[in-house]
């Protein structure tokens, strides 16, 4: 008979039916078991009324019980009675369950890096609310950080996720959902701790536990049918891929149950976490001056516009650190359960049976000193530096596996965006020497932290208005174009842009790579790998664009991958092909395994590879590695197919070219890039009655659509290479109204084809005559363009000679 780790797994003493019950502190229930883990080390079992489970705590039991064939998620005693109001949403379903695998399908892709960029906006809109609330606060006045940082991440969940505002920011008390949430939670945890009669007994908890649950569903059921009865029905946030999307596997959409579970899932999930990181993070900073000044250095070299864009979170490097290293500390959410799907042998060396119950134990995991060395109860974010040299199987604030947080990336993007708000504006004040004390609901939080906020002299900014937070905040994407570039000179060398994606990382790069092709002249197509399984053209070229999951394909690659290692592949000579994978360091074991293995498949197999792989880590600055990249692959391409670079076919003698596109083609980022123009120039904007001048001069259209060319590195006010609204170019962009310099008025001269005209413009040019009749009089390029329409200047010429626009 196999010996059970039951027996042979240290335990301590237990009292009766209550097993180690006694040893448990009830307000602080992961402290007790993790003074138990000092105590009798990286593994012991404990007996509660609810059952006896394991709890691990070293790198190398985490490690083998992270193999997903051997274990899966245990719905444990506290989630199950969770499961009274969150029922089969992601987070209480077991992988079993037929809503689990639907509700993971259909709501990945809301949570894939792309769609941060469109939560992005929405991010920046609440975090500004608290900006500005400390920015109003007396200087001896003391933030409730954990309160705040809940008001923040609720409202922030409930506006990228069902377009709900709580406006928390604007009530004295939180929101009622806060409270009936958090008892509810309590009442939760309490229970799954008493005894089945003690239970029963506690008739006015119970009344009070149905009354808020209650209270969440009325909620939950009203957004569901504002939403429902609304025209709005084009929206991408979560509510609508749950109303609208189908399990791409079996068709089937989520039921108006489910959607009500899942929704209080992730208005749960996804603020109490992230609150309890961002008030680790705080605190953490207040306590270690020289890690806050280092933060400090990096938020004032990176966020130098009034509001951070996309790209500039995505630069804080250190600030993730910071929190990556306060989630190593304190992870919030502090433990997480396995069961042993068959019997097995634990790290070779305790045998368990099915069903066996294993706790990942995380604060203690996290401080294993055999990995993270003697220094490990110390905050280092530096430890973080270097993606590769993290201990994955040591680290795993976010859980493990298929069953992994599905918002990391939402929770991570959040906290350092508001993180370097925080820093770019305030001081921290510890004014009460704060001593950390944590208190435990089924998260981790510092209790009754508050500190006190001064305005950072040097980076002082005015707050933002209600109305320029709109304009920033309006163009988060909602419309989403569809056009064809019309490129003058295409040479129609066929491209095909082929991905493997789940969540859309890959398939978005596959689809931006198409639009710069397109307009570098060639015949472009886009398909998920599958579709070209022993299929692979020798005409032209074929980029891959893929993701691996837990080693494997992602679900429209298996065909492809399927070919590849089976298939009865023919030679490939003649393919010409470059891979880029997409992956993350997290799996670190499978790290890029499919696009690593398609790009040295298609090799062996005799395609030319055109460029050496790329590869993206969505752990660390994955939209720098592909801009490198993509800056390598280009030139290459253009001169393996003997191409001239098509980008200035339309070239003027500037250094822009300007081109415009026109509808019926698939693309996604006009909005999003009209929006990278507005969200970075907020505060100053052209007067709408100058821009309709410039529009009516050149006869262009508002709405029209238009990609400026030119280099990056010589120009960097304009919005390059990117569709752009024509509106927001001129609004945003370029400074309409600057008075004309003289070698403007020299240009101006240069295009005017009347010879009256020109003379008068040359006059113009004479100092004296410059300085009376222009100068002066604040005489812009527009208002000559108007007064001397022989004058020709061409559009793109005037955007290059126009100044950036700095705020009047
Ligand atoms: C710092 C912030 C966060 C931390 C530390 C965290 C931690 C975790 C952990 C450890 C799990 C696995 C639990 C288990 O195995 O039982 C998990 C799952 C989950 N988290 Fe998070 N989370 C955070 C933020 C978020 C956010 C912002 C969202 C939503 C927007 C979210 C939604 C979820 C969901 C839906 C699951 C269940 C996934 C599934 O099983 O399919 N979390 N989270
Ligand atoms: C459940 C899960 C498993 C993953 N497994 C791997 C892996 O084995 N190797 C890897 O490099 N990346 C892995 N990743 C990271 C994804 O490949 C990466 O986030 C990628 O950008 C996703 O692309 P997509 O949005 O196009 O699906 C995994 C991500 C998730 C959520």
């Amino acid at each position: 008979m196999l010996t059970t780790a039951i027996d042979t797994i240290p335990q301590p003493k237990t009292y009766g039916p209550l097993g180690n019950l006694p040893q448990l502190d009830l307000e602080q229930p992961s402290q007790s078991i993790m003074k138990l883990a000092y105590e009798y080390g990286p593994i012991f079992k404990l007996k509660f009324p609810t059952g006896t489970g394991i709890f691990i705590s070293s790198a190398e039991l985490v490690e083998d019980a992270s193999d997903e064939s051997r274990f899966d998620k245990l719905v444990n005693a506290p989630l199950q009675k969770v499961r009274s109001f969150s029922g089969d949403g992601l987070f209480t379903s077991w992988t079993k369950e037929d809503n689990w695998q639907k509700a993971h399908n259909i709501l990945l892709p809301s949570f894939s890096q792309s769609a941060m960029k469109g939560y992005h906006s929405m991010m920046v809109d609440i975090a500004l609310q608290l900006i500005q609330k400390w920015s109003r606060l007396n200087s001896d006045e003391s933030i409730d950080v954990p309160e705040d940082m809940t008001r923040l991440t609720l409202d922030t969940i409930g506006l990228c996720g069902f377009n709900y505002r709580f406006n928390s920011f604007y009530r004295e008390k939180p929101h009622r959902f806060i409270k009936s949430m958090g008892r509810a939670l309590d009442e939760a945890m309490n229970q799954s701790n008493r005894l089945g009669v003690q239970d029963k007994l506690m008739v006015k908890k119970r009344r009070q536990f149905n009354r808020d649950i209650q209270y969440m569903f009325s909620l939950v059921d009203r957004i569901i049918e504002e939403r429902k009865s609304s025209d709005d029905h084009d929206g991408e946030d979560l509510l609508s891929r749950m109303l609208d999307c189908a399990d791409p596997i079996t068709g089937e959409k989520l039921s108006d149950e489910n959607i009500r579970y899942q929704i209080i899932t992730f208005l749960i999930a996804g603020h109490e976490t992230t609150s309890g990181l961002l008030s680790f993070a705080l605190y953490f900073l207040m306590k270690h001056p020289e890690k806050l000044a280092n933060a400090y250095e990096e938020v004032d070299r990176v966020l130098t516009g009034p509001i951070p864009t996309y790209q500039q979170v995505r630069q804080l490097k250190y600030v993730r650190m910071i929190l990556n290293e306060s989630l190593r500390l304190w992870p919030t959410a502090p433990l997480f359960s396995l069961y042993a799907k068959e019997d097995t042998v634990l790290a070779g060396k305790y045998p368990l049976k099915r069903r066996d119950v294993v706790n990942i134990l995380l604060p203690k995991l996290h401080r294993d000193t055999n990995v993270w060395g003697d220094d490990a109860e110390d905050f280092k974010p530096e430890r973080f530096m270097d993606p590769k040299k993290v201990p994955h199987h040591a680290y795993k604030p976010f859980g493990n596996g298929q069953r992994a947080c599905i918002g990391q990336q939402f929770a991570m993007h959040e906290a350092t965006l508001l993180l370097g708000m925080i820093l770019k504006h305030f001081e921290l004040v510890d004014h009460t020497n704060y001593q950390l004390k944590i208190k435990e609901t089924l998260t981790f939080k510092p209790d009754k932290l508050t500190m006190q906020v001064r305005p950072r002299e040097s980076h002082s900014s005015v707050p933002l208005s209600q109305d320029e937070r709109s304009a920033a905040v309006d163009l988060h994407g909602k419309q989403s174009l569809q056009m064809n570039q019309t490129v003058v000179n295409a040479h129609n060398t066929p491209l095909l842009v082929l991905y493997g994606s789940n969540m859309g990382t890959a398939k978005g790069i596959a689809r931006d790579i198409a639009m710069t092709a397109r307009f570098k002249g060639f015949q472009c197509e886009v398909a998920p790998l599958d579709e070209y399984a022993a299929k692979l053209p020798k005409e032209g070229a074929v980029f891959i664009i893929t993701a691996s999951y837990n080693g494997n394909a992602p679900k429209n690659a298996r065909k492809f991958i399927k070919w590849l290692k089976e298939g009865d592949t023919e030679a490939l000579n003649g393919v010409k092909y470059a891979v880029f994978g997409c992956g993350d360091t997290n799996w670190a074991s499978t790290y890029q395994s499919i696009p690593n293995f398609i790009d040295e498949k298609l090799a062996e197999k005799g395609a030319d590879r055109l460029v050496q792989k790329g590869q993206g880590d969505a752990s660390s600055d994955f939209e720098k590695q592909f801009e490198d990249w993509h800056d390598l692959l280009w030139p290459v391409v253009l001169d393996a197919f003997l191409l001239e670079n098509n980008d200035r076919t339309n070239h003027t003698g500037n250094s822009l070219t300007v081109q415009f596109v026109t509808e019926g083609h698939e693309n996604a980022s006009v909005a999003e890039a009209s929006y990278k123009v507005v969200i970075s120039k907020v505060l100053a904007q052209n007067s709408s009655e100058l821009v309709e001048r410039v529009l009516k001069h050149f006869a262009l259209e508002q709405n029209e659509q238009l990609i400026i060319c030119g280099d990056r590195e010589a120009i960097t006010h304009l919005p390059l290479n990117f569709p752009v609204r024509t509106w927001d170019l001129l609004k945003y962009s370029v400074d309409l109204q600057k008075t004309v310099t003289q070698s403007q008025l020299h240009e101006l001269a240069e295009f005017t084809v009347c010879p009256p005209h020109k003379r008068e413009l040359e006059m113009l040019l004479k100092d004296q005559e410059y300085e009376l009749n222009l100068f002066k009089k604040n005489i812009s390029m527009l208002d000559l363009l108007e007064k001397y329409p022989a004058c020709e200047l061409p559009f793109e010429r005037f955007i290059e000679l126009l100044p950036s626009l700095k705020g009047h």
